[in-house]
């Protein structure tokens, strides 16, 4: 008799930032101003910065924003939301594989597909329990805690809720530093040998939200420590620095683009350059680094700029994901069956 196939009572949510619909002005200012809306990525009074945000911000930055995007889009969107979906159907694959009954769908803190679309979806086809995994490996109170809110959120208007798991990160995961590790090796080899220096940078956040407690720079130092230690890699050789400073308040440093150029002037004529914060390639490792980055250190008189792609759809970053999850979903009375 063969086995009655059950719809999956567990599943794991894969979340990410989002991004704007279209490469236009006005899809990139509805983007922005959810995101930049939210308190837990700006923590000025709203009173103070409603006005900023709406009266300059949304009137200045999406056109030029949306110039940056057209830059990177593809035939099929935007690469992020490519990855992410990628993502997503590689894990629900590799998590079957392992005899999991599980659901797997993706979704966006902003844009879509919305956090609350997506739970609500997972609870009206009968799952009963939901990991939340962000696709960010670093906790920040900006990113990670912003999953939570939005997952809360629903939650508040929901009469009868699934159980709930939240992954808060693994920027010391063996697997995602193994990935990561694999992933430097194989570039080397296709260039023929390492730069001269392995820079690895990580999106910044305001320095005043570490000093308030938020882990993510010391949890980003130690990913690049586990990796350099994977490697092989004397602390000379590399060197961790943050991008996408926003405002004019103090980030963490030391800032992406003037150490490229500072290494470029200091007659470092090759870098190696990756993000390891960004599990796959969007505007901010495309363009930011593999396009403003690069051709700032060129004209400092750097020689070559060798960008290392994210892990995207890597199979060792896929084992990795599905391990994670596994791990978080150990326990679970239903995750080991139907
Ligand atoms: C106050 C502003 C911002 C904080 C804090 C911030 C934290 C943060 N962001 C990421 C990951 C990504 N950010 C991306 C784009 C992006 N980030 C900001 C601002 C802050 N980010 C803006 C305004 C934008 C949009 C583009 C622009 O106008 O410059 C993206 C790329 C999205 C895409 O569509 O490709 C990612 C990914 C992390 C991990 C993080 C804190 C740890
Ligand atoms: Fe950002
Ligand atoms: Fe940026």
């Amino acid at each position: 008799m063969p086995a009655i196939q059950q719809a999956p009572r567990t599943a794991v949510l894969l979340c990410n930032l989002g991004t704007p619909d279209a490469p236009t002005t006005a899809a990139v200012r509805r983007y922005l101003a959810q995101f930049l809306g939210d308190p837990r990525v700006v923590e000025i009074p709203r009173l103070l910065w409603l006005p900023i945000l709406y009266g300059l911000i949304l009137r200045l930055r999406p056109r030029s924003s949306a110039a940056k995007y057209a830059s990177i889009w593809t035939p099929e969107g935007s690469p992020l939301a490519l990855w992410t979906a990628r993502q997503a159907v590689l894990l629900r694959g590799w998590l079957g594989e392992a005899g999991h009954s599980v659901r797997v769908l993706h979704a966006m803190r902003y844009g879509g597909p919305s956090i609350p679309a997506q739970l609500q979806a997972l609870k009206d086809s009968g799952v009963e329990r939901v990991l939340v995994l962000p696709l960010y490996p670093q906790y920040s109170s900006t990113t990670t805690a912003s999953l939570f809110d939005a997952t809360a959120g629903w939650v508040r208007g929901a009469r009868h809720y699934p159980e709930l798991r939240f992954v808060n990160g693994y920027h010391d995961h063996p697997g995602y530093i193994a990935a990561l590790a694999a992933s430097v090796r194989a570039h080397w080899q296709r260039e023929g040998g390492p730069g001269e220096r392995l820079v690895m940078s990580f999106h910044g956040i305001p320095e005043r939200n570490v000093r308030l407690g938020d882990p993510y720079a010391a949890q980003c130092r130690t990913t690049a420590r586990l990796l350099a230690e994977a490697l092989g890699l004397q602390e000379a050789q590399y060197i961790v620095t943050f991008q996408s400073r926003f405002g004019r308040a103090r980030w963490l440093e030391p800032y992406t683009e003037p150490t490229l150029v500072g290494l470029a002037q200091a007659g470092v004529g090759r870098v190696d350059v990756m993000c390891p914060g960004f599990t796959g390639d969007c505007l901010e490792t495309l363009e930011e680094i593999s396009m403003e980055a690069r051709d700032a250190f060129i004209a400092a008189g750097g020689k070559e700029f060798r960008y290392i792609p994210c892990l995207n759809d890597d199979g060792a970053w896929i084992t990795a994901l599905r391990d994670i999850a596994q791990q978080h979903l150990a326990g679970w009375p239903t995750a080991h069956g139907a």
